[in-house]
């Protein structure tokens, strides 16, 4: 199934760490036509052998340069990434890593004034020569404390020093960047869901936005009914199937 007009409806899921944002994913494997892109950590924690990821939270004064470079390198490519589906969800962008992480390094000292110019020139550079657009911005909004408590449950051992408040800090940057508006600049319209919620009740929270999600695969299915279908048939009928996405 090609994309239309060879453009994916593309979505950026955008959240604290340990907000939920693989799991939101998870959610839309269920159907079909919609390209997943789950944020590249495990490249971040093996390159050629190298766990950045790890030397950068051991000693981020002299790994945030060399870790966000590569960041930008994986996220370009995400951004890149051919999409052979009418819908593309992917894991964070080139502009929370800008407006969050690479901001929260430069306002903390971490990284250098010069390594910070190096990167937001980068970022100048890539956002101007190169479309990294999105259609819809997810964002995850939670509490701090939660996602602090998730993340040590979580237990990757590269997190497990995370302070409260490096996750304050950079719940604050997404709200002034989605929210506020007040830091640098939002590429798409955002719909902010309550990730607090438990997974008993974040299915349902999740499915607010399958409508906005879904709806140009639901012009494919219209045009060709069967073409889209959950991988978990609700029913032989498109009919039946379409309501279900028309949330
Ligand atoms: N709504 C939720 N309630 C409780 N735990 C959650 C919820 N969503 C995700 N988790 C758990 O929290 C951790 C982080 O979730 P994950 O989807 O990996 O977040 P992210 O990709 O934003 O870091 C995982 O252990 C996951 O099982
Ligand atoms: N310093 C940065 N760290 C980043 C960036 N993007 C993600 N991360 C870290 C945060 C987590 O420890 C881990 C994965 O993030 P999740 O939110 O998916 O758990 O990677 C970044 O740009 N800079």
């Amino acid at each position: 199934m090609s994309a239309m007009n060879g453009k994916p409806f593309t979505v950026f899921v955008e959240g604290n760490i340990g907000s939920g944002k693989t799991t939101f994913l998870e959610h839309f494997r269920q159907f079909e036509d919609i390209t997943l892109l789950t944020e590249p950590v495990e490249a971040w924690r093996n390159l050629q052998g190298w766990n950045l990821l790890d030397l950068m939270y051991k000693d981020p004064a002299k790994w945030a340069m060399a870790f966000q470079s590569y960041v930008s390198l994986t996220m370009l490519d995400m951004h890149r990434r051919p999409t052979p589906t009418p819908v593309k969800l992917m894991e964070r962008s080139l502009f929370s890593a800008r407006y969050c992480f690479v901001e929260n390094m430069m306002r903390s000292g971490t990284l250098h004034p010069a390594e910070f110019a190096v990167l937001d020139e980068w970022f100048r550079f890539i956002h101007h020569q190169i479309p990294i657009e999105a259609d819809l911005i997810v964002y995850l909004k939670t509490t701090p404390s939660i996602v602090h408590e998730r993340i040590k449950k979580r237990a990757r051992s590269e997190e497990q020093c995370v302070p409260l408040s490096y996750i304050e800090d950079l719940h604050r940057l997404h709200e002034d960047w989605l929210i506020n508006r007040t830091l640098g600049e939002c590429p798409a319209p955002v719909l902010m869901l309550d990730a607090d919620l438990d997974l008993s009740q974040i299915t349902e929270e999740y499915k607010k936005s399958e409508h906005q999600i879904l709806r140009k695969a639901v012009d494919v299915v219209m045009r060709s009914p069967n073409k889209l279908s959950p991988k978990k048939p609700i029913s032989s009928s498109p009919i039946k199937i379409v309501p279900q996405l028309r949330l």
